[in-house]
C-alpha cells in the first residue's frame, strides 16, 4: 500500500484511489465514497475544469478523513432486513398508480442484488471536466447492494412530478424554497429511494431540439420547474435547463423530473446523495443517514455559496452553513428577473 506523510504532519495520508479500491474490496457500501459522495455538487454547467478538479481533490480528502466512520457504518447497515419490514405507503396517485414507484425499490441492506458494474460513478462537466468515474475493480458483494437491480421506473415521465410521491418521499412545499421532497417514513442509512430516467439530455446547443422532441405534458412539467432568477443572459429555457439538469458528463447535462424537486443542503446535513446508472440513463438517489419520518431530504449541489448564487440563483437557508452577506450579495451581479 503507498502512503505519503501529510503536510500536516503527523498522519500518513494514503494514495486515494488505492485505499479506496482495497476498501471497496472489502465493503461494496464504500462504493458511495468513491463514486458518490466526493462527486455529488450537482455540478450543473459547471464551467471551470480546474475549480472542478480541485474540488474533486478536496472531497476526496475529505472521503478519506471519514473512511473508517464509513466503513463501521456500511458494515452496520450490511446486516439485512426483511422486505415486510419496510412499511408501504401510497401518494396522492394511490395504490397501483403508474407513479406508485413500489417496484422500484428494494430495502436497504437488500442482498438480493449482487453486481460488478462500475459505471455508476457520478459526473461532473458540460464542459468536459473529470468524470469522476470509478475506474477501480468493484467486486460483487452481499449487504448493502446501491447498484440499480431490475427494478424500473414506470413507463413514461410523471405529468405532476411536483406531487410525486413513492413510499419512501413525496414532493410537497418546502420551507428552503419551493419544493422539496419529504420522507414519508423513517428511513435507513443506505436507502434506495428513487431510480428515475431523464427525461431528456442536452447540451447548450441541442438544448432546443431535445426540448421540441418532448410531448406537450412533458414540456409543461419542464416549463413549471423552478428557473434561476438572477442569470442574465440566458432565456428562460436555458436558465430552467442550468437550475435543475444534471451533469452527465460527456458535455451533457440531463433532466431528472423528480430528482430536480431535492433541495440542496451542505455537508453534512444533506441526507441523500446521487448517482447515475449511465447505461439506463438513469439517476439513483440513496440516503446517506437515518431520516426520520417528515423530514426534508436533500443533496449537495457543491461547496461554494458564492457559486450557489451564481449558479442557482439562491442563498443557502440549510441552517449549516453561513449564509451570503448582503455585501457579499451585492458583489455578484443580478439578471433578469424569470419567476
Ligand atoms: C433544482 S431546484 C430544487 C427544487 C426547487 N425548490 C423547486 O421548487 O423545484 C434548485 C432551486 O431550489 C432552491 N433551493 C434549493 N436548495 C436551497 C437552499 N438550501 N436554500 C435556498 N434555496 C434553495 C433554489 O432556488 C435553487 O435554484
Amino acid at each position: 500500500m503507498q502512503e505519503s506523510t501529510s503536510r500536516e504532519g503527523s498522519r500518513p495520508r494514503r494514495s486515494g484511489s488505492l485505499l479506496l479500491s482495497q476498501m471497496l474490496d472489502t465493503v461494496d457500501g464504500l462504493s458511495f465514497v468513491k463514486n458518490c459522495e466526493p462527486i455529488d455538487h450537482l455540478p450543473h454547467f459547471r464551467l471551470s475544469l480546474n475549480a472542478d478538479r480541485k474540488l474533486e481533490e478536496e472531497q476526496l480528502e475529505e472521503s478519506l478523513a471519514l473512511l473508517p466512520d464509513e466503513l463501521s457504518r456500511a458494515q452496520i447497515a450490511a446486516r439485512e432486513v426483511p422486505v415486510d419490514q419496510v412499511p408501504k405507503t401510497h401518494g396522492p396517485d394511490g395504490p397501483g398508480s403508474s407513479l406508485d414507484g413500489a417496484s422500484d425499490y428494494e430495502p436497504r441492506g437488500s442482498a438480493s442484488g449482487q453486481t460488478s458494474s462500475s459505471n455508476g460513478g457520478s459526473t461532473s462537466g458540460v464542459s468536459g471536466a473529470p468524470t469522476g468515474e470509478f475506474d477501480g475493480p468493484v467486486h460483487p458483494h452481499p449487504g448493502l447492494h446501491i447498484e440499480p437491480g431490475d427494478e424500473e421506473y414506470p413507463p413514461g415521465p410523471p405529468s405532476s412530478p411536483e406531487h410525486y410521491s413513492n413510499r419512501f418521499f413525496e414532493i410537497r412545499k418546502s420551507s428552503l424554497a419551493g419544493y422539496g421532497a419529504f420522507a414519508s417514513q423513517d428511513l435507513g442509512w443506505g436507502q434506495k429511494i428513487l431510480v428515475e430516467p431523464e427525461l431528456f439530455r442536452a447540451d447548450h446547443v441541442s438544448l432546443y431540439d431535445e426540448f421540441d422532441k418532448l410531448t406537450e405534458g412533458s414540456q409543461q412539467a419542464f416549463e413549471r420547474m423552478t428557473a434561476h432568477s438572477k442569470q442574465s443572459g440566458f432565456d428562460k429555457t436555458t436558465s430552467i435547463f442550468r437550475t435543475n439538469s444534471f451533469n452527465v458528463g460527456e458535455g451533457q447535462a440531463a433532466i431528472y423530473l423528480v430528482a430536480a424537486r431535492f433541495n440542496h443542503a451542505c455537508r453534512p446535513r444533506n441526507n441523500v446523495m446521487y448517482r447515475f446508472d449511465h447505461e439506463k440513463r438513469r439517476i439513483i438517489l440513496t440516503t446517506t443517514k437515518d431520516v426520520d419520518a417528515g423530514t426534508e431530504l436533500t443533496i449537495t449541489y457543491g461547496s461554494s455559496r458564492e457559486e450557489f448564487y451564481a449558479q442557482w440563483g439562491f442563498v443557502c437557508k440549510c441552517g449549516g452553513c453561513v449564509p451570503l452577506s448582503d455585501e457579499e450579495i451585492a458583489r455578484l451581479t443580478p439578471g433578469t428577473d424569470w419567476n
